[in-house]
């Protein structure tokens, strides 16, 4: 079963666009990024998932509920962060915690509350109104997470996080998923999406470019070699480098050229003709996305 099914999903604000026929699914146990430049329409499809704004077309189904029809169960297997976490600050943040907790009917000791408080370094005895914008967002984290919902949505769960913390942050995600948590979250840092999800939804002013296999990525991706040879000069009409790459070069004294697939038989090839040194990258995925990201532009124009 997937956990998130959406289809045809629009939202217009007045004539303004939000998002327009956004379609994907999540199955169950996936971790799934959701990613996109700022203002790309991120927040208004988990806005829409969370039943907190209406769509103007489409179909959103969670753990296999129509959203159109009513289950009270549904709510307590959701965790939800939103990107701007507000709480009452008169209240400490075991107060915020006892009543989420009372609204899915658990009691606050019965929950994971006060190990993630642990872990996030997430002082509970303070009041809100006292706390950071940083531990605003934890304390957003715990509250998401305190009754292992069996679907979590995270609205840019890093933003205001220091990088000790968001390291254990995706730790514990991890640990969550692997028991069967299913993970959906937005970001605009490409690298968390590389190092953690299963699969990547990338979003740009309203429209999913692409949703990938964050492996097929790796896999498909172009290398860029970088070669010297035991012999100098400019080898790449000899070695027939061209082949390889119609635009390989040569370049104080290194040959460039890129290729995409497996590498092995370059690497033979390259050892018979008798390599000095080799250097062999990747692009990211940040590179692979902005290059999407401007033939997409390009086109338009
Ligand atoms: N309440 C609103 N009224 C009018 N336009 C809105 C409203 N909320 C969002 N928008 C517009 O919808 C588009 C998508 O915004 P959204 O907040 O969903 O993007 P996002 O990807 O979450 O961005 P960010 O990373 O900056 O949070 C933007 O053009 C934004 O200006």
């Amino acid at each position: 079963m997937d956990a998130i099914s959406v289809s045809g999903l629009s939202k217009f604000y007045g004539k303004k666009l939000g998002v327009e026929q956004v379609s994907f699914t999540v199955s169950k146990g996936e971790k799934f990024g959701f990613i996109g430049p700022n203002g790309a329409g991120k927040s208004t499809t988990i806005r829409m998932l969370m039943q907190l704004l209406h769509p103007s077309a489409g179909e959103i189904t969670l753990l296999g509920k129509s959203l159109g029809q009513e289950d009270p169960e549904l709510r307590s297997k959701i965790g939800y962060l939103p990107s701007e976490v507000e709480y009452d600050g008169d209240m400490n943040g075991h107060q915020v915690l006892k009543f989420a907790a009372h609204a899915y009917g658990l009691d606050l000791k019965d929950t994971m509350a006060q190990e993630i408080a642990e872990r996030l370094q997430l002082d509970l005895s303070r009041k809100v109104r006292d706390y950071s914008l940083g531990n605003r967002k934890k304390l957003g984290i715990v509250q998401c997470l305190q009754h292992r919902p069996e679907l979590a949505v995270l609205d840019e769960p890093t933003s205001g996080l220091d990088p000790l913390i968001q390291h254990e942050f995706f730790h514990l995600l991890s640990e969550l998923n692997s028991a069967g948590m299913t993970i959906f979250f937005s970001t605009h840092v490409l690298s968390e999406v590389e190092k953690f999800c299963d699969r990547v939804a990338f979003i740009r002013e309203g429209r999913l470019l692409r949703v990938s296999r964050v492996d097929e990525i790796a896999e498909r991706m172009l290398r860029k070699f970088t070669v010297t040879f035991r012999e100098s000069g400019d080898l790449i009409e000899r070695l027939t480098l061209n082949k390889l790459d119609p635009e390989a070069r040569y370049e104080h004294g290194e040959h460039i050229f890129q290729v995409s697939g497996p590498i092995e038989p370059v690497l033979r090839m390259l050892a018979d003709a008798g390599v000095n040194d080799l250097r062999v990258e990747r692009p990211s995925l940040e590179e692979i996305f902005m290059k999407d990201y401007s033939e997409h532009t390009e086109g338009e124009e």
